[in-house]
């Protein structure tokens, strides 16, 4: 048995783990994993398990679904776990829900780029995204599969075939990327990472990924060189992990992490909390590519306001340039994959 002591600190350490990945602590809110069985699902539903906002946690997978949802539900906390395996179960998965997060889907090997999943990942997407525009067309759709430049289009033209498409509720989550940033950036700075926030814009994919760090919060200045070291770690780091894990897989324990802060986030915007800001890879206007990362307040409706790209450096601007070409490419080649379907 605990004493009573032990249990107080059990309890206020289960709180403060909960209190980082939401502000809220009353809600009903229903959220569906699906792809919950994988290196990403797993830890990232335990992580939502424990935050009260959440009531219904519905694990959706084609394998393994109903050890995991039972394993989970031993938990004590308030979510209330099913498993739903297989595509037959689907619907009851999604029937309800408030956000979907979807990380169903291969995982880069050494010497692959995330746009070598395309031909794996953009038909699970597809057919997800129909099923979630039928059976919870207004639900925050959170897209971790990668690649997410491409993904993020893919789900976008599924909702405009159902007709039921609403561009401030579907986003790919590029969390992972400012997570990162914070990391290093504290690392290199010798700063508590609780109070380091730096922006990450573009896409999420190699040079796509653009480091904002003249807007990081507190102020940071590097020299020239080591501004550029820097920003290319961030752009590498989902390589760095992917080579370290030499063939097992790419980020799964940190990107649990990220999944489990932007939902936070989105359902803390849903409950009406004010000033939540996260960025995410989203239709916008800011540049000539169609879907584009920026800062975005998050509110009952997902997207409230798209905070823009604010002032930038040279520096930046030149990443964003560069950046463009892939960009876009990535973005047609997912409407076009959605509309040949
Ligand atoms: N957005 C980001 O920052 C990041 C994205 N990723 C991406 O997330 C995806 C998942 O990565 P991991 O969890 O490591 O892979 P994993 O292979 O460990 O897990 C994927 C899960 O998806 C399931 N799945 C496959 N097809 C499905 C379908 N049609 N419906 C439902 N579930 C299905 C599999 O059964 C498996 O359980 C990959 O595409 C990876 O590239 C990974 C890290 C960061
Ligand atoms: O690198 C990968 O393939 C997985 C990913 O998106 C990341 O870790 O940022």
């Amino acid at each position: 048995m605990l004493s009573l002591v032990a249990r107080q600190r059990f309890l206020q350490s289960t709180f403060i783990v909960a209190r980082h990945f939401s502000k809220t602590s009353q809600s009903n809110a229903k959220v569906a994993v699906l792809g919950a069985s994988g290196g990403i699902g797993q830890p990232m539903s335990l992580l939502l398990k424990i935050n009260p906002a959440i009531t219904k946690l519905a694990l959706y997978d084609i394998a393994n679904t109903v050890g995991v949802a039972a394993d989970l539900s031993h938990c004590s906390t308030n979510a209330q776990v099913t498993g739903h395996e297989g595509a037959s179960q689907l619907r009851e998965c999604l029937e309800g829900c408030d956000v979907v997060v979807i990380p169903a889907g291969v995982p880069r090997k050494p010497g692959m780029t995330r746009d070598d999943l395309f031909n794996t990942n953009a038909g699970i997407v597809r057919d997800l995204a129909d099923a979630c525009a039928q059976y919870c067309p207004k639900a925050m759709i959170c897209i971790i599969c990668n690649p997410v430049n491409s993904t993020v289009p893919i789900a976008s033209e599924m909702f405009k075939k159902r007709g039921v498409y609403d561009p401030n509720r579907i986003f790919g989550v590029t969390t992972l990327d400012i997570v990162r940033s914070n990391t290093f950036i504290s690392q290199a700075k010798g700063l508590d990472v609780s109070q380091v926030n730096c922006p990450v814009v573009g896409g999420h994919s190699g040079v796509t990924i653009i480091p904002v760090i003249s807007q990081c919060t507190p102020p940071v200045s590097f020299p020239v060189d080591e501004r550029q070291k820097l920003s290319v770690r961030i752009q590498n780091a989902g390589t760095e992990v992917v080579e370290a894990k030499a063939g097992t897989g790419s980020a799964t324990l940190s990107m649990a992490y990220a999944g489990a802060r932007f939902v936070g986030s989105v359902l803390d915007g849903l409950n009406g909390e004010e000033g939540i800001v996260e960025c995410a890879f989203v239709r916008s206007d800011e540049t000539e590519a169609k879907y584009f990362s920026t800062p975005l307040l998050l509110g009952k409706n997902g997207v409230e306001k798209n905070l823009g790209l604010g002032k930038l450096t040279d520096f930046e601007v030149d990443l964003i340039k560069g950046a463009m070409p892939e960009l876009k490419k990535n973005i047609q080649k997912g409407e076009e994959f959605a509309n040949a379907s």
